[in-house]
């Protein structure tokens, strides 16, 4: 097992990585000597992991549990309110802990109940899909979305620490898999070259699970956003960058209907989308964008999506929470593993958008 420290001011926590460790979480119980805890998890990893999980908790603390239905359409207030009102009935008190069992949406969910209930009690992350180990699971954003726009209400809550169990990602289907590499390439384009050149020389491992380099590369990304996170802890500045490829990410995910195009996957389109964006505006190269393509493809995910509105994808991306007085902020790259964030003329995202795919 190897850990990973994110240095945040309010309250630093570890991440720990490797095989067959979710009996950490004993440990990192003892340590907060909760009153209670609550597992939340979802239909679909409950019956996998729940029981596992729920043993090595009741050991220490009285457990309880709690299933939410499966999927991006129930990340809504609907399944937050389920999980406040499973621990007021179970006399959850300041010092209990919830524990987040699952994918991103879970942790999602289950972090932004924690942050409300009384206030504010703790959590800790047990991520259990690739996208959540590297990327959902670290940096304390919580939420859930709306009609009006994906995590449009959520908070800052950082857990108190993060199990990634690589033995769990077994069982997670291969489009799955293709999804948490979005969010890895994202993470070389925005910070790190030498990163992206190793994804480069490994992404059919890594589409394959192969156990040393997913676990390297898996351990790059969290150090990847733990030091961001660690700079600019509720997004002043620089934490803007980890939304590389969002903007148009998450239009997507509005405009298709939450689920139709999984998160990784949106956020792989836009990743193009915003390389293309880049280029237009003279700082990347067209063999760079290229290698971003490339690199997309080999992971099995989409580079182009055919008949959105242009008009419908600039409105749902001037409600982004970038935008202010209307106006779309982009994170961009000077070059790869360099980016900043910068208004763009609306005409150079338009040919964007039409040239990847958008109807006019
Ligand atoms: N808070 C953040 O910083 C952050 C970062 C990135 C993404 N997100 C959010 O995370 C969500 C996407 O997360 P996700 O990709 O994990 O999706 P997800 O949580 O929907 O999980 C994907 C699917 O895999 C299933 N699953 C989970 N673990 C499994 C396992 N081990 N074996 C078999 N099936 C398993 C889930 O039940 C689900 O059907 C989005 O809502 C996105 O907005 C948040
Ligand atoms: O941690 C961050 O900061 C990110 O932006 C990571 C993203 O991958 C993630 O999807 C995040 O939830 C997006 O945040 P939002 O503020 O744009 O909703
Ligand atoms: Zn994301």
């Amino acid at each position: 097992m190897i850990s990973i420290d994110v240095s945040v001011r309010s309250a630093p926590y570890k991440i720990y990585l490797g095989e067959n460790i979710l009996p950490q979480l004993a440990q990192e119980l003892k340590k907060i000597h909760p009153s209670s805890a609550l597992i939340v998890t979802n239909t679909t990893v409950g019956p996998l992991y729940g029981e596992k999980v729920r043993k090595i908790c009741n050991k220490g603390v009285r457990t309880e549990y709690l299933e939410l239905p499966d999927g991006e359409a129930f990340k809504n207030w609907d399944s937050v309110f389920m999980v406040l009102t499973k621990l007021a009935e179970m006399g959850a008190d300041r010092k209990s802990v919830v524990v987040a069992l699952g994918g991103g949406v879970v942790g999602d969910l289950a972090g932004f109940a924690a942050s409300i209930y009384m206030r504010g009690i703790k959590f800790i992350q047990v991520p259990t899909t690739l996208l959540a180990q590297v990327d959902s699971s670290v940096g304390g954003k919580t939420g859930m979305n709306m009609a009006a726009g994906k995590n449009m209400i959520g908070s800052f809550h950082q857990p108190s620490a993060v199990i990634a169990d690589s033995s769990v990602l077994k069982t997670l289907p291969a489009r799955e898999v293709s999804a948490g590499i979005g969010e890895i390439i994202k993470h070389g384009m925005l910070a790190d070259a030498d990163y992206f050149a190793d994804l480069e020389a490994n992404m059919e491992s890594l589409v394959a699970l192969d156990s040393g380099k997913t676990a390297e590369i898996v351990a790059g990304s969290c150090k990847i956003k733990s030091a961001v996170v660690a700079e600019d802890e509720k997004e002043a500045g620089r934490r803007a960058c980890l939304n590389l490829g969002h903007t148009f990410g998450h239009a997507i995910e509005k405009l298709t209907g939450y689920g139709t195009w999984l998160h990784g996957e949106a956020v792989g389109c836009g990743l193009i989308l915003a390389a293309n964006l880049s280029q237009k505006l003279g700082n990347l190269t067209k063999e760079d964008v290229e290698r971003v393509r490339k690199l997309l493809e080999r992971a099995n995910l989409p580079v182009r999506i055919e008949g959105l509105s242009v008009d419908e994808a600039i409105r749902a991306m001037k409600g982004d929470k970038k935008s202010t007085g209307g106006v779309i902020h982009f994170v961009l790259l000077n070059k790869l593993g360099e980016s900043y964030v910068s208004e763009v003329p609306e005409e150079l995202v338009r040919e964007v958008l039409v040239e990847g795919g958008y109807v006019a």
